[in-house]
């Protein structure tokens, strides 16, 4: 029997103003997946991720998480989910060890913190300040953070915006630890490669309407079912491939 959808949202609506930004948008996001919302700037991304998120209000439309009605029960979907933390919120002066300390007590939780710093690859920098990291590794410490509360859903936005081709990469992998640790993850992304690679799902959104839906192999298949043909590609690599061939797969930064 097929799994209730771990996020279910319908006709979904936001204003701001008299401008509509999402137009009635509806989605269901399946437990264990990898969920990509991709779009282009200002198609309605994060709007929508922060309504789902409990951040920001929405103006009509219903959206259930875990079971949870969001106009019920905006705190108890709090609870079940693991949303980045802005980064205003991480004091200057705390590394990385005091920083997650205080966010599991915000959290009510107790964490090891060098267990999850582990997990994203940072043991090493735990007693860095967040300002001493990379950008790859700001990302992974901020992934970190919303694994504190051992949360369902995982909510990314934009994770890869930025990174080189190596630290996106070895974030792709962290992302799909968490999936296959059974978390579900739903993010943004203006990325193709990355939607194709990384989602399982992917929901093609453009000024505020869902375009089209399905797997990437699903969306392509439709695609060149309807008699588009790609010119002939010549080349068999790209300067990207180029790239990671000398300088290897593996992060350089640490
Ligand atoms: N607080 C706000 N007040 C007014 N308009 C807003 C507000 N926030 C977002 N918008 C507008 O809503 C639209 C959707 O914005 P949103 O940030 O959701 O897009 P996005 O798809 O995430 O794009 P990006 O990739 O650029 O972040 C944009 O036209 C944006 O200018």
């Amino acid at each position: 029997m097929e799994q209730p959808p771990i996020i279910q949202v319908r006709n979904l609506v936001k204003r701001y103003g008299t401008f509509e930004a999402v137009k009635g948008i509806s989605f269901d996001v399946r437990a264990g997946e990898i969920f990509g919302l991709l779009g282009p700037n200002g198609a309605g991304k994060s709007t929508t991720l922060e309504i789902i998120e409990t951040l920001r209000d929405k103006t009509e439309g219903t959206v259930m998480v875990d079971g949870l009605d969001l106009d019920r029960s905006p705190n108890e979907i709090k609870k079940v989910i693991g949303v980045q933390l802005q980064t205003s919120g991480y004091y200057p002066g705390l590394n990385l060890t005091q920083l997650i300390r205080l966010f599991a007590g915000l959290y009510n939780r107790s964490v090891d913190p060098l267990v999850l710093l582990d997990s994203v690859n940072l043991r090493d920098k735990a007693k860095a300040l967040y300002k001493q990291l990379s950008g790859g590794q700001k990302q992974r410490f901020s992934i970190a953070t919303t694994l504190i509360n051992d949360p369902k859903i995982v909510f990314l936005d934009e994770p890869t915006t930025g990174l080189d081709p190596q630290a996106r990469r070895n974030l792709w992998d962290l992302i799909r630890e968490i999936r296959d640790k059974g978390t579900t993850v739903i993010l943004t992304t203006h990325y193709m490669d990355e939607a194709e690679l990384l989602c399982d799902r992917v929901a093609i959104i453009d000024s505020g309407r869902i375009i089209a839906l399905d797997t990437p192999d699903g969306l392509i298949d439709h695609l060149v079912a309807s008699g588009f043909e790609r010119e002939r590609e010549v080349k068999k690599a790209n300067l990207e491939d180029v790239f990671i061939g000398m300088t290897g797969k593996h992060l350089r930064e640490e």
